[in-house]
Order: C-alpha cells, then sequence, then structure tokens
C-alpha cells in the first residue's frame, strides 16, 4: 500500500514517517519535493504517484504571522487540502488530515465535541476551518483530527520557547487563563498508525465518508502551568543552564500579554469519540515532555 506524506519535516510530518513505515511504502515530500502554494505541483505528484492514503502534515502554523498573511496562510491550509481531496477523491483514496482547537472561539465552558458550533478568532483558525470544509466537499474518503498545543523535539514549539527564554531571563510572565492540552508530536503520529490500521481493516469508511476527530492528550492545563512544569523539569535535569526558576513564572491575564492574533480561552477537546471508535485512552502528555528533555539534553551534550 502507497502512502503519500506531506510535509515530512514539520513536528508531526517527522514522526509521521515513523509511525507509517509499518502500514505501507512511505513517500514523503517537504517543502522542495511539494511546495503546496502550487496547486498544479500537488496535483501532479498526487497523478504520478497514486497513493492509496495520503496524509497531510504540511500547514501554515506561525499563528501572529497569518494576521499579516491571509492569503498565504489560506492557500496552504485551506485550498491545498482542497486540492489533495479532489486529488484523493478521484483516485479512491483515503486523505488523513490535521486541524485545530483554533476552529472555536474557547467561549464554552465545557470541552469542545466534533460537532460544536465553530468560530475562530484568527487567521489561522479561519484558514483551517476553511481547510476541513474544502475537504468535505471534494467528496471523498476523508479523515480530519482536530489537535492542540503540539511539541515535540523536532520543530519549534512552546517548549523550546520557554527553554530558550529560560535560559535567557529571569522572570517570565505567561497567560495563565488560556487553557488546553498539549499534545505530543509522537503521540499524533502513533494515534495515526493505529487509526490507519483500525480503518484498513475493522472500520472502513464508506464511499465519500468524511469523519472528525478530536485528538489530544489528557490533562489540559494552562500555559503558565505548562511553562512552569517544563521549566521544572529542565532545571532538575543536567545541562540545560537555566536562569529562570518556575516560581519566577507569573501568571497574567491575555490582556497583559497582548499578541496579533486572537487565541481562544478554552481549548480543550473532547476525545471520547476517538478513544471509542479506535479503542484508545488519551495518555498525560507528561511522560511525553520528559522524554522530549532527555532527549535534547542529549543533543545539548553532544551525543
Ligand atoms: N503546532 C501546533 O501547535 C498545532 C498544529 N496543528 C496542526 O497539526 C498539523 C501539523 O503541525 P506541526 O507539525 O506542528 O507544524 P509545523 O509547523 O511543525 O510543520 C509544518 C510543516 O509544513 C510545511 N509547510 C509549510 N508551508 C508549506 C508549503 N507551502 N509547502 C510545503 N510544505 C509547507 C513546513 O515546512 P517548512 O519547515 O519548510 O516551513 C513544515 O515542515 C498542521 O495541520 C497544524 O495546523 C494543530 C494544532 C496544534
Ligand atoms: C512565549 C510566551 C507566550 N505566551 C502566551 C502567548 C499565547 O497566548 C500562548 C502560547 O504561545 P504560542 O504563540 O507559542 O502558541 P501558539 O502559536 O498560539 O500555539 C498554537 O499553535 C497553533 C499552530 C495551534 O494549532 C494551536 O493548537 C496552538 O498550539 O502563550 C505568554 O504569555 N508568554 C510568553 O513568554
Ligand atoms: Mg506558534
Amino acid at each position: 500500500m502507497r502512502i503519500l506524506l506531506l510535509g515530512k519535516d514539520g513536528q508531526l510530518g517527522w514522526q509521521l514517517q515513523r509511525s507509517l513505515a509499518p502500514h505501507g511504502e512511505v513517500i514523503a515530500c517537504g517543502r522542495a519535493q511539494c511546495d503546496l502554494a502550487d496547486l498544479e505541483r500537488i496535483r501532479s505528484v498526487v497523478r504520478e504517484l497514486r497513493p492509496a492514503i495520503i496524509v497531510n502534515a504540511a500547514a501554515y502554523t506561525a499563528v501572529d504571522k497569518a494576521e499579516s498573511e491571509p492569503d498565504l496562510a489560506r492557500r496552504i491550509n485551506a485550498v491545498a487540502p482542497g486540492v489533495l481531496a479532489e486529488e484523493a477523491a478521484r483516485l479512491g483514496a483515503l486523505l488523513l488530515h490535521y486541524s485545530t482547537d483554533y476552529v472555536f472561539d474557547g467561549a464554552k465552558a465545557e470541552p469542545y465535541v466534533e460537532g460544536d458550533p465553530t468560530a475562530p478568532l484568527s487567521v489561522y483558525g479561519r484558514t483551517k476551518l476553511e481547510g476541513e470544509e474544502a475537504i468535505r466537499a471534494a467528496g471523498g474518503k476523508s479523515v480530519i483530527f482536530r489537535t492542540s498545543w503540539v511539541f515535540g523535539a523536532r520543530g519549534n514549539n512552546f517548549v523550546k520557547t520557554i527553554l530558550r527564554l529560560a535560559r535567557e531571563k529571569e522572570s517570565l510572565g505567561v497567560v495563565d487563563d488560556q487553557i488546553g492540552s498539549p499534545t505530543p508530536a509522537a503521540m499524533l503520529a502513533t494515534v495515526t498508525g493505529v487509526g490507519l490500521a483500525m480503518l484498513h481493516h475493522g472500520a472502513a469508511l464508506e464511499e465519500g465518508e468524511s469523519r472528525l476527530y478530536h485528538l489530544a492528550a489528557a490533562r489540559p492545563v494552562s500555559w503558565c502551568e505548562f511553562a512552569r512544569t517544563i521549566v521544572a523539569l529542565a532545571g532538575q535535569a543536567p545541562g540545560f543552564d537555566l536562569r529562570l526558576k518556575p516560581e519566577a513564572i507569573a501568571a497574567i491575564a491575555t490582556a497583559d500579554y497582548p499578541t496579533p492574533a486572537r487565541r481562544p480561552m478554552n481549548s480543550r477537546l473532547d476525545c471520547r469519540r476517538l478513544e471509542k471508535d479506535f479503542g484508545l485512552q488519551m495518555p498525560d502528555w507528561q511522560p511525553y515532555l520528559e522524554r522530549m528533555l532527555q532527549l535534547l539534553a542529549l543533543k545539548q551534550n553532544g551525543y
């Protein structure tokens, strides 16, 4: 079975290269092999390779920058996934795609379920939502996983930002009123692999069926709690040389940390649909964070 992976060099794409391998012949493309801004290129890559499965891990993920580059963000996050979905439908291939908690406005008091109304606050969130809609409109078989707050050793993310700031500064303010689940890229990739096996065997999709699943780690926290955990764990590990102590991270309000893009206050995703269909239980993110820090420490020490 041939699997076309797009976005191979991102946080998730990197992990998918590993987790998809047991499921077939993986052809992994980065920007150099397939620029998603080039719609004709997307069509020709898919038509040439004729994959049974397309996994799209590429996206425009710079949330604040997207506010000043809406056309590019839309092309990558909305138009390109639509083209991929059209090509997948032509081939009868299954498309796996990822979306975000930022499709919601965060006003709900409870975790979001898949059927909840969307209302993105940012260009990034809006274009990701348009991507979901374009995929459904193409009429082929697809699975969209909405996830949140992705981190991993490979690529850029909040953990890396906090570690950098913790080396440079003695105090830091981090928002304490936005809550969500940090989600390890490795866990997302593993669940994708399990999902692929499930869909291929027991729970196959009907012709033209599109499924939506919320997929995030267990135990939501605020960005501030997340930052304090990162600094506490890295502070105990050898080799990080942090100036910042976890107690010196101040809990601040969103209003006191102005950014170009608005973000949801509640990013919690209810993952029960996925847990039931795939027979899984979402794990805590912290052991993955510990493993990531071990890996970074080894790298820093030259291993
Ligand atoms: N990061 C997060 O916190 C979250 C991510 N998601 C979603 O999960 C998915 C994976 O995200 P993640 O791995 O974190 O993202 P990353 O930003 O780590 O990776 C995205 C990848 O897409 C590539 N890309 C960007 N533009 C293009 C283009 N024009 N053509 C080809 N490739 C391109 C990037 O390439 P390059 O390195 O060259 O720019 C990069 O390798 C995305 O759909 C994202 O929206 C959902 C929730 C949270
Ligand atoms: C670095 C920093 C951030 N913050 C705040 C800003 C913001 O509200 C929050 C998170 O910051 P970031 O900009 O790193 O996170 P952000 O880029 O918004 O992360 C999002 O990325 C996209 C791709 C997604 O899909 C989302 O699920 C989510 O992971 O922390 C502070 O309060 N203090 C700080 O020192
Ligand atoms: Mg960011």
